[in-house]
């Protein structure tokens, strides 16, 4: 039986019209949620997903401001802007685009994010707080999975979710969502032994590797959730994920596409954690 394929196109373009509306709400009390989005040198995939949230900025009515700063720029001249825009009221939401050059210090550039306007989800508090089940921003391609199967009417409730991969933006916190609504968490990565034997038992597979057509049939028990968050080019320059679409849709019960799977919805999530900020501008 062929899968029931997501499309997080549809879905996210749903949620858009819910955040648009939220905005026109909020101006009306003089408040437009603005984003800040920090490119560092010249990096082609970095440009393209920058010009999207540019655009979904626009859609939205909210107010976007591109920095553009050179390859080479330091690490103080870096942080120096991030601190004018922690303090800039018209700015809700900072998102530096990783990777950065070599020469900079990643951890030291999300750790002089406020927390208030880490609308990325990844500075150390936001973390926390999310592991202990706290309000926090969470990462938007995690938290933009879990829109997509409650929107599915997936229910992930001890369900066994294998992860492949353990970084930091994706398949860490992803697993913690997953934990937090009550699944049973495994993860993989590069040095586990017998990946298949584990992948082979999910209820939900969620891959996040970055290897094209690295999760096969065999990896996928019949009739399972496949969530593929791999954004990659094969050898004909073709976007494509993690997981080889063709022969695994022919086994999973639902599974994600990409290109219009996972990567609107980090987007749309993006844009919900920036009107959220500026929401909370109001409370205080
Ligand atoms: N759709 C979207 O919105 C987004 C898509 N992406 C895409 O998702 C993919 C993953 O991104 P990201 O998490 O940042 O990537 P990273 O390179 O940071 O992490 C990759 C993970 O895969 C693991 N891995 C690598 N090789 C193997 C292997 N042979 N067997 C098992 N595990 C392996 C690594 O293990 P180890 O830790 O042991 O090295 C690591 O944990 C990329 O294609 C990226 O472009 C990323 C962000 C958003
Ligand atoms: N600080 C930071 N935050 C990020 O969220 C972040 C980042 N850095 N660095 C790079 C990754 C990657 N990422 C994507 C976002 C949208 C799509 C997306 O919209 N993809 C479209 C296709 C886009 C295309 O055609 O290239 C789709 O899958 O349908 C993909 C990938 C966010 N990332």
């Amino acid at each position: 039986m062929a899968a029931i394929i997501i499309d997080g196109k549809e879905i996210a373009a749903k949620k858009k019209v819910e955040i648009a509306s939220e905005v026109q709400k909020l101006k009306e009390f003089g408040v437009t949620p603005g984003l800040a989005v920090i490119l560092v040198g010249n990096n082609h995939a970095s440009r393209t997903y920058v010009t999207n949230k540019e655009k979904t900025c626009r859609e939205l009515g909210m107010h976007s401001v591109l920095i553009e700063l050179p390859e080479m720029v330091t690490q103080e001249e870096l942080l120096t802007k991030i601190e004018e825009l922690n303090g800039d009221p018209a700015i809700h939401g900072i998102l530096v685009q990783l990777p950065l050059p070599k020469h900079i210090d990643e951890t030291r550039v999300i750790e002089s994010i406020s927390p208030l306007k880490d609308v990325d989800g990844f500075h150390p508090i936001n973390i926390g707080r999310m592991m202990t089940g706290q309000d926090a921003f969470l990462p938007c391609t995690p938290y933009g999975i879990m829109v997509l199967l409650e929107e599915m009417g997936i229910s992930v409730a001890g369900k066994h979710v294998v992860v492949v991969g353990r970084s930091n933006i994706v398949g860490k916190p992803v697993g913690q969502l997953f934990l937090n609504q009550h699944a049973t968490v495994t993860y993989c990565h590069s040095k586990t032994v017998d990946l298949q034997y584990h992948t082979s038992q999910a209820d939900i597979l969620v891959a996040a590797v970055g290897v094209a057509n690295f999760i096969n049939a065999d990896h996928v028990k019949e009739g399972a959730v496949v969530i593929d968050v791999g954004i990659n080019r094969n050898e004909a320059g073709k976007l494509c994920g993690d997981v080889a679409f063709d022969e695994v849709s022919q086994k999973a019960g639902y599974i994600t596409p990409v290109p219009k799977g996972v990567g609107p919805m980090t987007i749309t999530m993006l844009m919900y954690n920036t009107l959220k900020s500026a929401k909370n501008t109001l409370r205080f």
